[in-house]
């Protein structure tokens, strides 16, 4: 593969906190069209490694490349342009509690540098394509873990970014919603996107993903392409 289709690349990357290890020699990279997926048990490090390739993270040892720059390293401005081009949900969803379904989606378009009224229309497609469209002005106190959940997902996918950094995107959500979603990423992705996620969902994913990446106390211990 061409060094300008890499998206994600880890390079010996370790994260500590104190004298803990959290993720511990991790190496892989992802192009352009393809979905990784990391896998493992409960505290394996798919989260810290997810926050490290987002920038949340710095990394203690090694480096990681996300769009075009590295970390450790990265400028002010290349992190904003990773920023622009990255569409996250963390799995504490995050939402803006002060805006509502359709403006909180709305926002994650706009940062993409496109105009109110053209975000807004993107918004409300995004969530009646989520089966959300009786929630447009539903505030995020008011909403069920799952619609919260799909309203997270629609503000990352709405924008079409390059890079797709999801935690657990399908946790709060039932089959048919699951499903909903996951068909939405699989178009992402056959149009060139990256997606980077961590799941528990190994049936419905399976045949999905690219590559997937089980983890275990924060190292790899399997990469099946
Ligand atoms: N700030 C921190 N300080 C110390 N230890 C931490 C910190 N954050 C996470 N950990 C520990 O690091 C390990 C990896 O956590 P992480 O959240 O990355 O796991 P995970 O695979 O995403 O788990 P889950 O599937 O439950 O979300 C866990 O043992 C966790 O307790």
């Amino acid at each position: 593969m061409g060094e300008s289709c890499v998206n994600v690349r880890c390079c010996d990357l370790s994260v500590c906190v104190g004298e803990v290890t959290l993720v511990e020699n991790v190496t892989f990279e992802c192009c352009s069209g393809e979905w990784i997926v990391l896998a493992g048990p409960s505290g394996a490090g798919k989260t810290t490694l997810l926050r490290a390739i987002n920038g949340l993270c710095p990394p203690t040892a090694g480096r990681v490349w996300a769009l075009g720059s590295w970390m450790p390293g990265r400028s002010h401005r290349e992190a904003e342009q990773v920023w622009r081009s990255t569409g996250t949900v963390q799995q504490e969803l995050a939402l803006f509690e002060s805006l509502s379904a359709l403006d909180n989606v709305a926002a994650g378009v706009r940062r993409f540098g496109v105009s109110r009224s053209e975000a807004r229309r993107s918004a409300r497609s995004w969530l009646e394509r989520f089966e959300l469209g009786d929630k447009h002005a539903s505030f995020p106190h008011a909403l069920s873990g799952g619609e919260r959940q799909r309203v997270a997902l629609a503000r990352a996918l709405a924008p079409q970014p390059q890079l797709l950094i999801l935690d657990e995107p399908t946790a709060h959500l039932d089959d048919g919603s699951a499903r909903i979603v996951l068909t939405a990423i699989k178009e992402l992705v056959h149009q060139g996107a990256t997606v980077v996620m961590s799941s528990h969902r190994d049936e419905e994913v399976a045949p999905l993903q690219t590559c997937r990446i089980e983890m275990e106390a924060g190292r790899v211990t399997r990469i099946c392409v």
